[in-house]
Order: C-alpha cells, then structure tokens, then sequence
C-alpha cells in the first residue's frame, strides 16, 4: 500500500483540540488526514468516523447533502468522548473528483437522481476504495472501532482488511428539504441505513 505517514501537528477546533496526522497517498498524490483525540493505541474500540471529502457540504455549507452536519455531529461527538478518531479522505464526490460532482449535481438539476446522474456520466454510483484507511488506522495503532455511519459498505470494508467494527453507530443528521431526495435515493439504491426507503419511492412518484 502507497499510504506513507508524514508528519503530525495540533489542531485546535471548536470541539477539542486534536492531534492531526498526515499522510500522502504515493501513488495517486492524494493528502489524507487523520484527527485523532485522547489514547486511541490502547487496544480498546475507538469512536470513529471515516468521512468521504465534500467540499461543497464540509466547507461551503450546501444543503444537497448531509456531509457538513455529519462532520460536525462526529468531531463534537469525539470531543464529547474524550477519544476518537476521524479519517478526512480525499475521495470528493463518491470518488469521482469535484468537478464531476458538478457535473453530476447538474444532471441532478434537471431530474436525474444521485445515482443515475453518476450512470450518465459513465461512473459507477460508488467509486469509493477504503483500502486507503488501513495503513493510517495502522499507523496509528487502531483495530477496532465504533464505527459512526449509517452506510453498510464502510462497515464491510474494515471487516475486510481486519479492523473490527465492534458497533455501528448511526449518524443521522442535517436532513432538510434540499437533500429529501438525496437520502432518500442513498437509502432506496445505495443502501444507506437511514429507516427512509420508502421515501424513495414516494420521493420519486412526487417529483
Ligand atoms: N457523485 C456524487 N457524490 C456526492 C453527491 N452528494 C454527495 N456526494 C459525495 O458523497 C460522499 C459522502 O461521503 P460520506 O458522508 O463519508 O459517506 P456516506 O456514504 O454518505 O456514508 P455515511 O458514513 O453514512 O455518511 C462525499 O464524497 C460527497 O462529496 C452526489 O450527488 N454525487
Ligand atoms: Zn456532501
């Protein structure tokens, strides 16, 4: 794996004061960042988050989707905890880079959902690879988690390179009349568990 470690500063933020880790994808130049809080080498599970890069949701504060609300509720749950761990990774747009999630939210504009504008545009819906997470989660001495997320395919991963998610913990936040049919379709066909797959459908009879 290409993931190499590279160096480690404080982060200070409105919930705690992290610790963030960087690290350097070799292969693709991609810069993935872990924020770590409290002993989280100690063995026990740790209360994590793995979160998908989404610059218009985390930094831009767009409605479309829930990433924003997610970041935040999982750093001030951390901080709550006195112990976590968040790994920020550069995979925008379901890993398709920003500017095809531009692409892709103007498909959406006109009607397409958030898998379909993926399919028009000649991506797989979820292009995601986790494999990324492992050498950080190793690095930093982290096996076992309490996975925050409410998707199945994050938890399966870690599974499948041996980092036990001891627990799933929901996370279902910053759902607004923006993203109704977002969720509802992340639910409906990527299944997201969100207790909103018959939205979907009804979402889609409306629309
Ligand atoms: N292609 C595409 N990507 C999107 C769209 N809306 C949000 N995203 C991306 O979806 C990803 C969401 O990441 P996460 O919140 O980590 O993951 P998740 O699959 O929603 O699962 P959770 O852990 O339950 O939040 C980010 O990379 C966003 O940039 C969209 O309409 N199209
Ligand atoms: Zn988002």
């Amino acid at each position: 794996m290409s993931v190499v470690f590279v160096a480690a500063s404080k982060l200070p933020t409105p919930f705690a004061e992290f610790t963030m880790h960087g690290f350097l994808d070799e292969e693709t130049g991609k810069e993935h960042l872990a924020l770590t809080l409290g002993d989280v080498a100690d063995g026990q599970p740790v209360l994590g988050r793995l979160h998908s890069e989404c610059l218009t949701g985390d930094a831009l504060f767009s409605l479309r989707c829930d990433c924003g609300a997610q970041l935040e509720a999982a750093l001030r749950a951390i901080a709550a905890e006195g112990r976590g761990i968040l790994l920020y990774l550069r995979q925008e747009g379901r890993g398709i880079g920003l500017l095809n999630k531009i692409r892709a939210y103007k498909l959406q504009d006109s009607g397409a959902d958030t898998v379909e504008a993926n399919e028009q545009l000649g991506f797989a819906a979820d292009l995601r690879d986790y494999s990324i997470c492992q050498p950080m989660l190793d690095h930093l001495n982290v096996h076992s988690l309490q996975l925050m997320t409410n998707n199945p395919r994050k938890v399966k991963a870690m599974q499948g390179f041996g980092v036990e998610v001891a627990q799933r913990v929901p996370l279902q936040v910053g759902q607004n009349p923006y993203n109704k049919l977002y969720l509802a379709t992340k639910a409906g066909k990527l299944g997201h568990l969100l207790g909103l797959e018959h939205q979907a459908e009804q979402s889609e009879h409306e629309s």
